[in-house]
């Protein structure tokens, strides 16, 4: 049964709904405010899943999040509990409103803080593009979500019959979204059949992880930015927020397109097209468009850096051959600029050199994988806080090593 009252309330009437999330659905609201965080009384339906599980979901409106931006999640009603704090976290949304402006303008007030703007691309449609230079690891925009659908709601393939009590849901989503325009724009891309909600999310979403489960979510201004190969900006999430960011992943000129990679990074042509299928273009950026060689030379290299990557981690590896195969990772992951993925390589670097007995390059790949993926993932996600933990091993035996020398 859903938890409805807080241990707090009696002490204080007046409690953060960050500190006691409640448990609501459309027929357990909580008892005061109505249904807090949200705006809208839940609506819920059972939903039958691929292994005859049955789930309940419901959809969850604020039309306050984000300064008035709104929200809409379709989920269960623990994660949506889980939500609270971010729905809650106003400072981030204040801090990053310059993103509700209208021509370089905060609620009238000149801002400059926008480094770009959203402009026609020539058979891209809309595009974002640099105003100003903008620096190598700067922050392009903070974007929050309006649309949230958990994954298990959306048919694995496009035009695959949904599921009816997910139909119902989609529409009362919409139904419940004050500015309709902004999804029915982002959704003119597909033909009949397909619910407005999913074909939204289908050629926008980011996935996301939330209270351990898979959700779509639609971020209306980074949505804009068009797909490359070899992007100039990476998109991280951090989940106490909800806010979604774009990072430069290189230093960027003015009036050069943002771009980000709808795919993971790194992978060679022939799987690029074949993940890019989903979202129904002909892929034009840089690297797809390169002469035939150039392609294939960059192909090449990738293959190399994943038998390079495999062959370091085989067991029978030795040390020295470690240090070599290293040295020509990093060279090869360089040309092919795969900077957001040094994180995850640097912290498999780190735990090899660490078996292997050499502490001090495992410190020194541990570090460099921390400030990578704190710059491109979240700071207090899993991944950093499993690399700091693991860097706190790594310090420990450093600590014994020194101590036995003395
Ligand atoms: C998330 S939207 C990006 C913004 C979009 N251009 C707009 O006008 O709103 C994704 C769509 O943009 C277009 N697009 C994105 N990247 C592209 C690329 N590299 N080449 C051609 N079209 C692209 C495709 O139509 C794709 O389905």
């Amino acid at each position: 049964s859903l938890q409805t009252s807080c241990p707090s309330d009696a002490l204080n009437p007046f409690r953060s709904p960050s500190l006691c999330p409640l448990l609501i659905d459309d027929d357990t609201p909580s008892p005061f405010p109505p249904n807090q965080p949200w705006t809208h009384r839940p609506y819920c339906e059972v939903v039958t899943g691929k292994e005859d599980t049955q789930t309940q979901f419901c959809v969850y409106s604020s039309s306050a999040f984000n300064i008035g931006s709104e929200l809409s999640v379709l989920t269960t009603p623990e994660t949506a509990a889980a939500l609270a704090p971010a729905l809650s976290n106003f400072t981030s949304q204040w801090g990053a409103r310059a993103h509700l402006a209208e021509k370089g303008t905060v609620f009238g007030y000149a801002d400059d803080s926008k480094p770009y703007t959203v402009i026609k691309i020539p058979g891209r449609g809309m595009g974002v593009v640099a105003t100003r230079k903008i620096k190598q690891f700067e922050t392009i925009m903070t974007n929050f979500p309006v649309v949230i659908v958990d994954s298990e709601l959306f048919p694995a393939e496009e035009g695959e019959k949904g599921n009816e009590g997910a139909r119902e849901l989609f529409d009362v989503m919409f139904e419940q979204l004050g500015d309709k325009e902004r999804l029915l724009s982002a959704a003119r891309s597909r033909g009949s059949g397909v619910h407005v909600i999913e074909d939204a999310v289908r050629t926008n979403a980011f996935g996301l992880s939330l209270n351990e489960r898979r959700a779509k979510g639609f971020f209306p201004e980074i949505a804009r930015m068009n797909h490359a190969c070899d992007p100039n900006a990476f998109p991280r999430f951090t989940a106490r927020d909800l806010a979604m960011s774009a990072v430069a992943t290189r230093d960027i000129l003015p009036g050069e397109e943002i771009t980000i990679s709808y795919i993971p990074v790194g992978m060679s042509s022939t799987y690029r097209q074949k993940s890019l299928a989903n979202w129904h273009f002909n892929c034009t950026c840089a690297l797809c468009s390169a002469p035939a060689q150039a392609i294939e030379a960059s192909d090449a290299r990738r293959e190399q850096i994943v038998e390079l990557f495999y062959g370091m981690q085989d067991p029978s590896t030795t040390y020295e051959s470690l240090i070599e195969m290293t040295k020509e990772f990093i060279e090869l992951a360089q040309v092919e600029r795969l900077i957001t993925k040094v994180g995850e390589y640097y912290q498999v670097l780190m735990k090899l050199f660490y078996e292997k007995g050499d502490p001090e390059s495992a410190r020194r790949y541990g570090s460099a994988a921390l400030m990578f993926a704190e710059t491109f993932s979240d700071p207090e996600g899993e991944f950093c806080v499993g690399l700091k933990d693991d860097l706190e091993i790594v310090d420990k035996v450093l600590a014994e090593n020194r101590g036995s020398r003395l």
